[in-house]
């Protein structure tokens, strides 16, 4: 069997793909990836779900049209139309990515197989090719939960890799899970004009958000689609005859958790829905591969949740200590699974592959994160109660806008959008920010900039222009509300 020799090897070609900088030019350089070339992403994440958000936006448009006196109609929606528009972009670039690394350079080897580690700086293909490196990069990505339900394996059911390749677009979609995966798809297939089903354990959807804005996406959620909270599913079987193209029937139930005597406990086992849906999409949640990449028998640490354990420079640590050489990136070591995470993670071992001897830490103090649902949301830093607990309840204030109470919501007729800024009373400094609604995903990025460059929120607020009357004013108005001493004004 073959051994390849390399300066550098790469498990993964999603953020992992961004090693390979002009730096590595005279170098030799193994890639290897399992799947489709550059990961998760590109391939069946952030991008693709991003382009069919938008256009069922516009799809659902006519609604927000007419509280404004126009008059609009949703003639179609081309589903075929829209997801080949989508994948002949992304399979192109996912295509040529390829190409380049596969063919057009001389340097790097790419390993179209599932690896193994076989040691620290060293891995073994499916096929037995060897490849052993001086420096290894571990950026093996994270997958979708699969739980153990009756039925699961039927092909209606589907997961975030394959839902938005469907041939047609479902008439009813029943999604399982309450976070970022199961609230976007929710938001996008309800806006294409499908119906949706989202069955839910707990009683809010996305309880990792601040409590006020995830119980008001939670009531907004539910004018706009079915959301069974306090639910879980039983079991999906293949339905005999009366759904349309062969769908199934999914037996959804409360949860029995949470009952406090067994006799409601009882109860709630016995009731159960049968909804009949043309597609499942199951959403609960994505682990690390450090499996696939067999971290553990390598001595690698793990956390609980099988993530791999990263020092501040993203060194693997094993035993406790930082392996020399060894790095890890991305969904097999962050807690975040984040695309923005994942790529600065990847500057920073970039550099510290080139400069051992001058190592770079990654920055996770600010990382602000957005679910492109309807409405959208945003937030960063700490909620209001987490700011309570760092730095005492009675140090902390707390301002929300409403979006409707500003000017440009008065042109959009805004009824959902609220913006609720944390910051420390003593000093100003901003702790954290909540959004939702239109464009909080872009408001956000202001108290971003202000929490990463130090700027408090009197300085934010009163320090610069605000554009009239621009959306952003939301954000000025909500700085302006904290209760914050105040320096110089512009
Ligand atoms: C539906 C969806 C929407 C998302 N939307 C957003 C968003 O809007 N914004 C955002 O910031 N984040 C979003 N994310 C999260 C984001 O996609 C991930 O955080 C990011 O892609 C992780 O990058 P990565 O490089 O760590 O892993 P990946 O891009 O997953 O790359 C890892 C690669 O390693 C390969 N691999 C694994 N094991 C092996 C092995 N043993 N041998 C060879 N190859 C292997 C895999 O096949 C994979 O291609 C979304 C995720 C999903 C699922
Ligand atoms: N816009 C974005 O940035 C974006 C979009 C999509 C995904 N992502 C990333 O991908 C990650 C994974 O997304 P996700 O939505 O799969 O996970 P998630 O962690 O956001 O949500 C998982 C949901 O499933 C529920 N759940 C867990 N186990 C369950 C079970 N056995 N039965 C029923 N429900 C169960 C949880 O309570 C939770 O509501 C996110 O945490 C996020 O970091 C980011």
């Amino acid at each position: 069997m073959r051994t390849i020799t390399a300066d550098l090897a790469i498990i993964g070609s999603g953020s992992g793909n961004s090693l390979i900088t002009p730096f590595w030019d005279d170098r030799r350089v193994v890639i290897a990836e399992r799947g489709v070339f550059g990961g998760t992403c590109l391939n069946a994440g952030c991008i693709p779900t991003k382009m069919y958000v938008r256009p069922a936006a516009l799809a659902r448009s006519p609604e927000e049209a007419a509280r404004l006196g126009v008059a609009m109609r949703t003639e179609a929606v081309d589903w075929p139309g829209i997801r080949d528009r989508i994948f002949s972009r992304i399979d192109a670039i996912s295509a040529a990515g390829e190409r380049y690394r596969a063919e057009d350079l001389d340097n790097v080897e790419l390993i179209s197989q599932e690896v193994r580690l076989t040691g620290a700086r060293s891995f073994v293909a499916a096929d037995g090719t060897r490849v052993e490196a001086e420096q290894l990069v571990i950026a093996a990505g994270s997958r979708p939960v699969i739980p153990d339900i009756p039925g699961i394996g039927l092909p209606q059911v589907h997961t975030s890799d394959t839902v938005m390749r469907l041939a047609e677009q479902p008439g009813r979609v029943l999604i399982i899970g309450g976070g970022y995966v199961a609230s976007e798809f929710a938001g996008i297939f309800a806006g294409l004009g499908s119906e949706v089903v989202q069955v839910v354990r707990g009683e809010r959807l996305l309880r990792g958000l601040d409590a006020e804005i995830s119980a008001r996406f939670t009531a907004e959620a539910g004018r706009r689609w079915d959301v069974r909270l306090g639910c879980e599913v039983r079991g999906i079987e293949a339905a005999r005859g009366g759904v349309a193209r062969g769908g199934v029937t999914v037996e959804v139930g409360p949860t029995a958790r949470g009952a406090g005597d067994p006799a409601e406990a009882a109860d709630r086992a016995g009731a159960a829905d049968r909804i009949p849906a043309d597609v499942v999409l199951v959403a609960i949640g994505r682990i690390p591969n450090s499996d696939l990449v067999g971290a553990a028998a390598a001595g690698l640490d793990l956390h609980a949740d099988g993530r791999i354990v990263v020092d501040e420079f993203q060194r693997v640590r094993s035993g406790g200590a930082p392996v020399t050489g060894l790095y890890a990136l991305g969904d097999v070591s962050s807690p975040h699974q984040l695309k923005h995470v994942a790529n600065h993670e990847a500057r920073v071992v970039a550099h510290n592959l080139e400069h051992p001897d001058d190592l770079r830490r990654s920055r996770q103090e600010v990382v602000p994160a957005a679910v492109f649902s309807d409405p959208e949301l945003a937030q960063v830093g700490l909620t209001e109660r987490e700011a309570g607990a760092r730095i005492g309840a009675e140090h902390v204030t707390v301002a929300t806008q409403r979006t409707g109470d500003t000017a440009y919501g008065w042109a959009m007729e805004d009824s959902t959008g609220v913006f609720t800024i944390v910051a420390d009373r003593r000093d100003g400094r901003i702790l954290g920010a909540h959004a939702m609604g239109y464009q909080a995903s872009n408001l956000i990025q202001v108290v971003v900039m202000a929490m990463s460059f130090g700027i408090d929120a009197h300085a934010a607020a009163r320090g610069q222009y605000w554009i009239h009357p621009a959306l952003m004013e939301v954000v000025e108005n909500a700085l302006l509300g904290l209760d914050v001493p105040r320096g110089p004004e512009l």
